[in-house]
């Protein structure tokens, strides 16, 4: 049997009735081999086991196969350490997942484009007005909102940089300098303790009425959002105040795939939820061999269901690298400390709803109306139930060579906290009936050729996050960030734990990459680890789309999972800062999410070579 299992063959399988199918195991298992198996539930040929485990190396199990365990995996494979990925799923990347009908080549490099944040053409539609053009500029009066005469002029952006213009300036000041951490704990301590809303109330920082909070919220944000930790809406600001903004060209679930690429499939066993984590305390003195199996050290005991049977196994070290939510839910695992236990049932989930809205033509980018302007990008605000509408930066290519007006295009109509949870009893058909009501409205007499929104819509689908197994994203509320992001990350023995809810950049991509960069550098005793370099994985040839079932037929990334119930989000920029030496760096790159001093810029840069 051990001939079956590759390096180092510790690693022992048990199946009721024998032990023949043990080389499915261990084709399923190949690489992080330390270890006791148990498929099925009979153990009876224990005596075939070896006497005590012996693992000359690190073995590390990583739990959850989103860019937490992704970005580990990669970070430990520098390393030379053992790892197995055991992901719940089908695929990796989860909360990354465009989904595509439509024609690229799997070869084609991926690099990345500009992500347009906002543009000319796109409106607000808030209080029954409609307004044409940048967020920035809405003062109160412009959409009718009754506010203190002091107030009614007053844009958006000056009630915002008034509020926290000078603590965003801090931050940026202490990324310079190297001091983005201490500075970010030193403004948590002051302000965590109360809400954003709270805050902007307060006559010791701007003092705002609750009407010009409420306009606040609305224009820029989500309702309710206003409610969480002062320091998350901080952040929240801080991060999409970055100038550069860059998504990956033809999708953003590009950067999971070409990251399992280099991890290696084989490092990955799918469809393999874990159940069940046990530590084995190690006790040297015994040799006749039981169940539990006697160990030479700590081992943690980790038990996976899924389309692969049941398969217990034996690990060093384990990073949970799942949500909050999965994590609450686990059926079997060790008490942990109070402070760690509440961290993890405290973390503030929210409500995300997406959908994804295929149309004949892409209309918002053309228009014969006198004074209105294309949507190039960018995103509409409203205070109807679809709340932002969101246009697709793929395609816009002002030379003429990108995608035409007329060309198939997808719309993403997103909501997020309160206004998510509202989506949440509809049925598909009641919410899909729903946007198009909403569109309808938006788009009211501004639609060319006698044209209406039904008329041009193909197909829709969307994810109601809060029924999917990672739920939403995770925020803090007041009073609960340090604590949350404290002790949700202290280790528990050899349970590691990461996540983008334990990062500072909570709901970012680059957020869940850092807390990888957190957890390998605890791991490995503070040891310094750096993000990951351009060329580390130089010459490996990265092919991402080599998998994927589907024929495709035309150059328009369609956003939108085909499957009806469970959607993709759209793919959507990362924040990014690229330097011009490494913008124009060509060869095979694995793209970098590097730490710039605390502050986490995400560099995604990921080409292959021709
Ligand atoms: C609607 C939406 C829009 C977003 N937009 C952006 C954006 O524009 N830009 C950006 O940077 N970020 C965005 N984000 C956030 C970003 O996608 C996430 O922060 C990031 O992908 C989270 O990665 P993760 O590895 O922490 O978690 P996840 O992606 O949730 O990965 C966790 C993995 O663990 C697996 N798992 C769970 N339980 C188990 C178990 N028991 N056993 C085995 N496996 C398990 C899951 O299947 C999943 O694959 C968005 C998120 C959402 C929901």
């Amino acid at each position: 049997m051990a001939a079956n299992i590759k390096s180092p063959p510790t690693y022992v399988g048990i199946v009721p009735g024998g032990i023949a199918s043990i080389s499915q195991m261990a084709s399923i298992i190949k690489s992080p081999p330390t270890c006791v198996g148990i498929v099925g539930d009979g153990i009876t040929p224990i005596s075939q086991m070896a006497s005590t485990i012996k693992s000359p190396s690190m073995d590390v199990a990583i739990v959850g196969g989103g860019i937490a365990g992704l970005y580990t995996a990669l970070l430990l494979k520098r390393e030379n350490i053992n790892f197995h990925i055991f992901e719940g799923s089908g695929r990796v990347g989860d909360h990354i997942r465009p989904h595509y009908l439509n024609l690229f080549n799997p070869n084609d490099p991926i690099k990345l484009i500009d992500y347009v944040l906002s543009s000319d053409g796109n409106d607000l539609h808030i209080n029954g007005v409609k307004r044409h053009g940048s967020v920035d500029a809405v003062t109160p009066r412009s959409v009718k909102w009754g506010v203190p005469a002091k107030y009614q002029d007053q844009t958006v952006k000056d009630l915002m940089t008034t509020a926290i213009g000078s603590l965003l300036d801090e931050l940026r000041r202490a990324v310079e300098n190297n001091t983005f951490e201490s500075k970010f704990r030193e403004i948590a301590a002051k302000y965590d303790g109360e809400s954003f809303r709270a805050y902007l109330m307060n006559p010791e920082n701007s003092g705002y009425p609750a009407s010009v909070v409420n306009f606040m919220e609305t224009v820029l944000s989500q309702t309710n959002n206003y409610a969480l930790s002062m320091v998350e809406v901080l952040m929240q600001s801080y991060d999409f105040s970055t100038r550069d903004w860059k998504t990956i060209d033809q999708g953003m679930n590009r950067l999971p795939e070409a990251m399992e690429a280099l991890i290696g499939r084989d490092d990955i066993t799918y469809g393999a939820r874990v159940q069940r984590l046990s530590v084995i305390q190690p006790d040297p003195e015994v040799t006749t061999m039981e169940w539990p199996p006697k160990v030479d050290k700590e081992k943690i005991m980790v038990t996976t269901t899924g389309y692969n049977g049941a398969l217990t196994l034996f690990f060093d070290k384990v990073v949970m690298a799942v949500p909050p939510a999965a994590l609450k839910m686990l059926a079997a695992r060790p008490r942990w400390s109070p402070e760690k236990e509440m961290a993890i049932r405290s973390m503030f989930i929210v409500p995300l709803y997406k959908m994804g809205m295929r149309f004949k033509r892409r209309f918002w980018e053309s228009t014969s109306i006198p004074g209105m302007k294309p949507s190039f990008g960018g995103q509409s605000t409203t205070d109807l139930p679809i709340r932002w509408i969101v246009f697709p930066s793929y395609g816009l290519k002002v030379d003429g060579t990108g995608l035409k007006p007329d060309d198939t295009g997808v719309l993403v109509v997103y909501a997020w906290m309160t206004d998510a949870t509202l989506w949440t009893p509809l049925t598909a058909v009641e919410r899909r009936s729903l946007a198009i009501q909403n569109l309808e409205e938006v788009y009211h007499g501004r639609l060319d050729r006698g044209e209406t929104i039904a008329s041009l819509l193909i197909e829709t689908t969307d994810a109601v996050w809060a029924e999917a197994n990672s739920t939403g994203d995770s925020f803090a509320l007041p009073g609960q960030l340090l604590d949350c992001l404290d002790n949700g990350r202290k280790a528990e023995g050899n349970i590691y734990f990461a996540g983008e809810h334990l990062s500072y950049h909570h709901t970012w991509i680059s957020g869940a990459a850092e807390s990888a960069l957190f957890v390998v550098r605890d791991m490995l005793g503070n040891k310094k680890i750096e993000p990951l370099k351009d060329n580390v994985f130089s010459g490996h040839p990265v092919s991402t789309r080599m998998s994927l079932p589907f024929k495709f037929e035309h150059a328009d990334p369609l956003l939108v999972d085909a499957d009806p119930v469970e959607y993709s989000h759209r793919s959507r920029a990362v924040p990014v800062h690229l330097g011009e030496d490494e913008a124009s760096r060509v060869g095979p790159i694995l793209g970098c999410l590097r730490s710039g001093g605390g502050r986490f810029h995400t560099r995604v840069v990921l080409e292959h070579h021709a």
